[in-house]
């Protein structure tokens, strides 16, 4: 059976210890801004934003732990203090151990594509999604989602703009295959050495006011 190697660091929080939400002010030290990236692989990306953006409390999950394990490590070997690292299934996390409205950013890359037709429920980000992340984004939140596989980036610019309660912030364009400053993943760079190109894709979630009535 395949071992799970255990993983001492300070910065990483296994969803299984974790019931409801914590107290990430007492956590971080701080009530700086949270800000959600998930699957974040072996966390390149992640310590990239954390490093660049020290005024934000950032929350790696993935559910695979040498992921979590090396991103642990990455961010300790930078020092960084405003990172933690969760193992943990997506969707169950945010409904167990994020307040709504509390995310102040929320960051999807190069998530699982699930290529065949029949298996296209299964992704991350569909019909559905934008409905459950929104409750737990602030108004103002951005929301990022890269990924290479062309009809996964088209669908989820088309499912954002369909949204009420989504605008988007690469006006007139639908998505980009170049977003200046956007950090690369590990799995953006290995798609672009091999010519593929990556659909990135930006919106912003929008007071409650801007919701169209039922
Ligand atoms: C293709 S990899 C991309 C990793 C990284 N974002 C990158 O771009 O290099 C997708 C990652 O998402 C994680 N993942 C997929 N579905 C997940 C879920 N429901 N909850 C947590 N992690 C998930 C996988 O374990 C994997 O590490």
């Amino acid at each position: 059976m395949h071992q799970m190697i255990p993983i001492a660091s300070p910065l990483f929080l296994s969803g299984s210890h974790l019931e409801g939400p914590p107290s990430w002010q007492q956590l971080f030290g701080n009530d700086n801004p949270l800000v959600l990236e998930i699957g974040c692989g072996v966390g390149d990306f992640a310590v990239q934003m954390a490093e660049r953006n020290p005024q934000w409390n950032y929350l790696a999950l993935d559910f695979y732990n040498k992921g979590c394990l090396k991103t642990c490590n990455r961010a300790e070997r930078l020092g960084l203090n405003n990172i933690r690292v969760i193992r943990d299934e997506a969707r169950s996390f945010v409904q167990r151990c994020i307040a709504p409205a509390s995310l102040r950013a929320l960051f999807i890359n190069c998530p699982d594509p699930w290529p065949k037709r029949r298996q296209r429920k299964r992704r991350l980000v569909n019909d559905a999604f934008p409905d459950f992340i929104n409750a737990y984004l602030q108004p103002g939140a951005d929301f990022f989602f890269a990924t290479d596989f062309d009809d996964y980036g088209i669908d989820v610019a088309r499912i954002l703009a369909d949204h009420p309660q989504f605008e988007n912030m690469l006006t007139p364009d639908p998505w980009r295959h170049d977003l200046d400053g956007y950090p690369r993943s590990k799995y953006m760079r290995k798609f672009m050495a091999e010519g593929k190109q990556i659909y990135f894709v930006h919106y912003r979630a929008l007071p409650a006011e801007r919701k169209e009535p039922a």
